[in-house]
């Protein structure tokens, strides 16, 4: 932390797979405080690996909701305990991985929005709901119409199962404010299913392309609430019962019953509002739920997914929409002013689009735990691979995505087996290389890819023939060269040419990695710059809150974000680059194939 105090600033929030992680930016758009909580490291007891939780049929993949609860308050504790000011908090945004999902349950917006200050969040979250419905209770005993059980029932559709044993309330005593307590991530693999339903019911993964911006794909929020419901239709449906805000007297809302499914973002948005934030356009788009041109939600994917989905959802609102002013429980506990601005939050690769202020033509490069690229783009162009996005801060505009699963942590699998766990050695592999690696490719998917869908380590030698191991130096090289001849690959599948005045930008944990960045320059032919902060999300997050607090829609992000610093340059092509990749790109594309057939094995 360079300064701690005085300075008005905006937050921005990145929760993502691995950290939570928050910057401060102030009024001169300078990033002057830093700082992250890593789950493993920081919140061991939860057992999550990368932040995750892979399970025994190595398809499904969840992360504890209650972990990121509770990785929002150590990081808040941290900053005041730093003397972070938080009264020149004027307005904050976020951003989460994209598609997780959170199942919020009976009474939880009620525990939401009568947080106490003197507790930490997970402590509340956990125990909330039944305080809340015993004060709903004797609420309604004092107004002169208690409620009876089978008004809750009727009324409410409760059912008779989920009446406490211990007290006349319709829940059980131990139940936390979440249906599951285990959110499906973006690293889930395993609702196929599903998917080959929701295109069906559409017609075809072209048509659902069209409407939503992709194809079905696993971790698609759609897909996975139709898991849910197929698999748990109990947890999916705890229904949330909603108090009157225009008549406190009445406290039930007879037959308004509300039902709520956040993204990984707007659940975030959803702890500082204290309240439920709405999902926004650009997240949105990657549940093969929205219409991207419209921006509703598609009624024909609703139907097919789960029933009474739009209720649970709520409606989309543009990404630079303001959502509300911040819960009073930070005011109280943490001295945020109550007049800060919460800023719908988006997912992280939509927030690195506006940290990183792309401009068209440029491509953006994010190497996080997943490897994303990333593209702005005036009109859709929906395709059977990558995906189409509502642009985070131009509501006409939208955004292609690339993402590519085995990104951060492969690359550390191979440095742990070839580089004794060193980052330093594993450049030194990269140093001591040639461009082209002699001829030898390699593909490295040790979960199974998204782009292309193959798994399993394919290693081959310049004569294509497929050998079963490579030296160490040898395996680090095929492995990046590999991972970004993939990149070009696919982005041009998706039209994209690399121009003489392309820029490529790029963030993420590994964009620290200077002789990884060397590649990647050689390997498109084109200069890479880097922004100077661990995270392009976070940053894109606080620009965002300064975009809503500016007017959002009306105002042109790039007006608001012009004097903020520029992005380095980090490497320049080798003279000889393209020479090599030329020849080998097309190679490598014909290699890629050759996997896929095998892995699809012989037509029928
Ligand atoms: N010097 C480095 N070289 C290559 N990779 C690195 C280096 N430092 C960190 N990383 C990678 O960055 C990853 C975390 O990236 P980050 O963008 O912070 O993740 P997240 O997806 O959680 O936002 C780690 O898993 C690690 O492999
Ligand atoms: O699934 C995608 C994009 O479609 C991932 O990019 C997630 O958004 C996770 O982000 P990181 O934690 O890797 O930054």
């Amino acid at each position: 932390m360079t300064e701690r105090a005085g300075r008005r600033c905006c937050l921005g929030w990145d929760f993502s797979t691995q950290q939570v992680k928050v910057v401060a930016v102030d009024a001169e758009l300078n990033v002057f405080y830093e700082d992250s909580v890593n789950f493993d490291r920081d919140l061991p007891e939860f057992g999550t690996q990368g932040g995750v939780h892979v399970h025994k049929d190595r398809l499904t993949v969840t992360s504890p909701v209650l972990m990121w609860v509770q990785a929002l308050d150590l990081i808040l504790e941290k900053m005041k305990a730093l003397g972070f000011d938080f009264s020149q908090v004027v307005a904050l945004s976020g951003a989460g991985q994209q598609h997780g999902s959170v199942y919020w349950k009976t009474g939880a917006s009620l525990a939401l929005s009568s947080l106490s200050p003197a507790l930490p969040l997970h402590q509340q979250l956990q125990v909330k709901t039944l305080v809340n419905l015993i004060d709903l209770q004797m609420s309604s005993e004092q107004s002169g119409t208690p409620l009876h059980r089978h008004e809750w029932e009727v009324e409410y559709g409760l059912r008779p199962a989920l009446w406490c044993r211990c007290c006349p309330l319709p829940v059980s005593c131990s139940l936390a404010c979440f249906s599951i307590s285990d959110c499906p991530i973006w690293m889930d693999s395993s609702t196929t299913a599903q998917c080959r339903q929701l295109e069906a019911a559409v017609g075809g993964a072209r048509a659902l392309s069209c409407l939503t911006g992709s194809r079905a794909y696993e971790r698609f929020t759609g897909n996975q609430i139709a898991k849910l419901f197929q698999q748990n239709p109990e947890a999916y449906s705890h229904s949330e019962v909603v108090r009157s805000s225009s008549s406190p007297a009445v406290l039930l809302v007879p037959g308004v019953v509300r039902w709520r499914i956040s993204l990984v973002s707007s659940f975030a948005a959803s702890l500082f509002l204290g309240g439920y934030a709405p999902i926004d356009y650009s997240d949105g788009s990657g549940m093969n739920l929205l219409q991207i041109q419209e921006k509703v939600w598609s009624q024909a994917c609703l139907g097919a997914c789960a029933p009474r989905l739009e209720e649970k959802l709520g409606s989309p609102v543009p990404s630079c929409s303001v959502v509300g002013a911040i819960s009073s429980y930070y005011v109280q506990r943490y001295g945020f002013p109550p007049a800060c601005k919460v800023v719908a939050f988006t997912g992280d690769n939509p927030a690195s689009l506006a940290g990183m202020r792309l401009e068209e033509g440029d491509i953006a490069v994010s190497l996080g735990t997943s490897d994303t690229l990333f593209l702005w783009l005036q009109e859709p162009m929906p395709a059977l691979e990558g995906h189409i996005f509502c642009n985070p801060v131009d509501v006409q505009h939208y955004m292609a995505l690339l993402c590519f699963k085995n990104g951060s942590l492969m690359r550390e699998k191979i440095r742990d087996e070839s580089a004794s766990g060193s980052w330093s050695k594993f450049s030194k592999a990269l140093q001591s290389t040639e461009m082209g690696n002699k001829g030898n490719l390699g593909f490295y998917f040790d979960v199974m890819e998204i782009t292309p869908g193959i798994m399993g380590r394919h290693r081959f030698n310049a004569e294509n023939t497929e050998v079963s191991a490579f030296p160490g130096d040898v395996e680090i090289r095929a492995l990046i060269e590999g991972q970004f001849m993939a990149k070009r690959i696919h982005a041009e599948g998706l039209g994209y040419r690399v121009m003489p005045k392309t820029k490529i930008l790029a963030t993420g944990g590994a964009s620290h990695n200077k002789d990884i960045l060397q590649v990647l320059a050689d390997v498109f032919g084109a200069p890479v710059y880097v922004i100077d902060t661990t995270s392009s999300a976070c940053v894109g997050s606080a620009y965002r809150a300064f975009h809503g607090l500016a007017g959002g829609t009306g105002v042109a992000f790039s007006e608001v974000v012009k004097s903020a610093p520029h992005p380095s340059l980090a490497a320049t092509p080798s003279p000889r680059a393209s020479q090599v990749y030329e020849a080998l790109l097309p190679r490598y594309a014909q290699l890629e194939q050759r996997v896929l057939s095998q892995a699809r094995g012989p037509l029928e």
